[in-house]
């Protein structure tokens, strides 16, 4: 493929990579890789290959546990799996950060730079559905395809922040966990992926970018625990955005050291040689020599489009222990005791009515004083199967709308907050109306009633995605309750995985799949 790089950059890369810069040049004649990564919050490994989708399953991503590569015309963004939330199509360097941040079940991590959430939802595979995620973008529309991706991934633990990185400093002082910095950068690595990056490139000066990155990783210090990760990456090849942004970055925070990355599966060493004089003057020899322990993807080396990352460990200060990484214990007995959270960030949608009654609560033709949380109260028993002890999270109302937020989860007064955990549904005239992003996060036994669309008829599966009503024989409902009569909300599902709610009453389901989550 042809691309038509600008002069400026072209010169740099030839005096940056001398012998190599013909076969990085070549890359750029060479097709694109496309990479899918398995989302392992839906699907194993093993069940992917029996799914057996892709003409090729098993051409592995080298640095990714789930990531494999795909053919162009395989399109997977057009199939059901798609929407089923099975996987995340992602450029294959761009699953390096979130493999390099070793997430544990039960941590704390924070995705400063978050949307459109390839990173977050691979982390969130990483957590299990355990700990707190919180991701973040300072772009309020693209919080927009973050949630959204967050919602169709499943997952149920995950706060959804509109801020910029100083306001979420303030709330989280040395929280978390993990961080991961998935900086803003002039894109380098983007060029061939599109050509708009070209010209973005022309308008933000590399200088421009290394300003904005290097603010966000001062707060990004600020947020995490002593003894935590913090990964620092960019889609760029310069290197005031890469090395010398991370000797600068470490010269001011001598409590930070590199954390050296193992160069292996194509994976090569940071280039301490290419940090500018004066940086590398004031930083010093140490700092400088660590870099060596960062790392590069080039796309003349790997199947991908090139990034840099750098793993920095937060030192133990005196006396620092080990933050507690134990998932807080909330039974599901716990959603009917448990109050509001103290909790009232500043929600972009509705205020919040702290009375829990938001307004759908109150208008309709029988009034009720039921708040939202006694409604989906009440819907959890009728629809869903709960096991104890699953769900480590609280109910929390705001407005109509009802989340259930991970425990344990500090005040976010103040915040934009875009989701303020997992968003179950909404209160309409008086009831209780579960949401899409409620069905996704589901595990199919966890629904009363069932309906598994047949995924030999793409037809069925097609139809419902396009949001058309289903015939539908009462035989075909499974009713995982027993004695209920077959009425109401059906979790409908593809290969086992929940792709939307329907309503079903004598053979007919009504779809209630929102426009926004139609296939067009
Ligand atoms: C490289 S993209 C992130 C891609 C994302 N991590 C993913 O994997 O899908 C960088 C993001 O940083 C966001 N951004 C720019 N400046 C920011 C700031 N000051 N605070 C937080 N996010 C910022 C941009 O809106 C953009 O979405």
């Amino acid at each position: 493929m042809k691309v038509d790089l600008p002069t400026r950059f072209i010169d740099k890369m030839k005096q940056l990579l001398g012998e190599e810069f013909d076969e990085f040049m070549a890359s750029y004649e060479a097709p694109r890789a496309f990479g899918l990564r398995l989302n392992p919050l839906k699907v194993t490994k093993e069940e992917w290959r029996e799914l057996n989708y892709l003409q090729n399953p098993d051409r592995r991503i080298p640095w990714t546990e789930n990531g494999f590569y795909y053919k162009e015309e395989e399109r997977p963004g057009k199939h059901p799996f798609y929407h089923a939330g099975l996987y995340y199509i992602q450029e294959p360097s761009a699953m390096l950060p979130a493999e390099l941040l070793d997430v544990k079940p039960g941590h704390r991590v924070l995705d400063l730079c978050a949307a459109p959430g390839g990173k977050s939802t691979q982390i969130a595979g990483m957590l299990k559905g355990s700990g707190i995620l919180v991701a973040n973008d300072n772009a309020s529309e693209r919080t927009k395809a973050l949630a959204k991706n967050i919602e169709l991934a499943g997952i149920r633990n995950a706060i959804v922040l509109n801020e910029e990185p100083a306001a979420i400093a303030k709330s989280f002082p040395e929280w978390f966990h993990r961080i991961l910095v998935d900086a803003p950068c002039s894109g380098e690595g983007m060029f061939r992926k599109a050509d708009s990056m070209v010209g973005d490139w022309e308008k933000h000066s590399v200088q421009k970018c290394s300003a904005m990155q290097r603010d966000i990783m001062n707060h990004a210090a600020k947020m995490l625990a002593p003894g935590g990760l913090l990964l620092y990456s960019t889609c760029t090849f310069s290197p005031e955005e890469n090395e010398s942004q991370i000797a600068s970055f470490l010269e001011e925070h001598p409590d930070f050291v590199v954390e050296p990355i193992k160069h292996e599966c194509g994976l090569r060493a940071g280039r301490p040689d290419w940090v500018d004089e004066a940086t590398a003057a004031s930083a010093g020899p140490t700092i400088v020599s660590s870099l060596s322990g960062t790392a590069r993807l080039w796309p003349h080396v790997i199947e991908g489009e090139g990034h840099y990352a750098a793993l920095l460990r937060k030192k133990w200060g005196s006396g620092a222990t080990e933050i507690e990484l134990e998932r807080p214990k909330v039974s599901t007995t716990a959603i009917a005791a448990a109050a509001t959270p103290a909790l009232a960030g500043k929600m972009k949608e509705q205020r919040l009515r702290k009375d829990g009654k938001g307004k759908g609560a109150k208008s309709g033709s029988s009034a009720s004083d039921q708040t939202p949380v006694e409604l989906w109260e009440a819907f959890c028993k009728q629809q869903l199967i709960l096991r104890e002890g699953d769900w480590g999270s609280v109910p929390f109302s705001y407005g109509e709308r009802l989340y259930m937020q991970p425990a344990g989860v500090p005040s976010l007064d103040g915040l934009k907050v875009v989701r303020a955990g997992w968003y179950v549904g909404e209160v309409k005239w008086n009831r209780f109306v579960p949401s899409q992003a409620l069905a996704m996060g589901l595990h199919r036994d966890e629904a009363s009633l069932v309906l598994e669309l047949d995924g030999l008829d793409r037809d069925e599966v097609i139809r419902y995605l396009r949001g058309e009503t289903l015939f539908v024989a009462e035989d075909r409902i499974i009713n995982g309750a027993g004695d209920k009569k077959i009425k109401g909300f059906v979790l409908v599902c593809l290969a086992g995985r929940p792709i939307g709610w329907g309503k079903y009453e004598n053979g007919v389901l009504k779809n209630e799949l929102s426009p926004g989550w139609r296939r067009t």
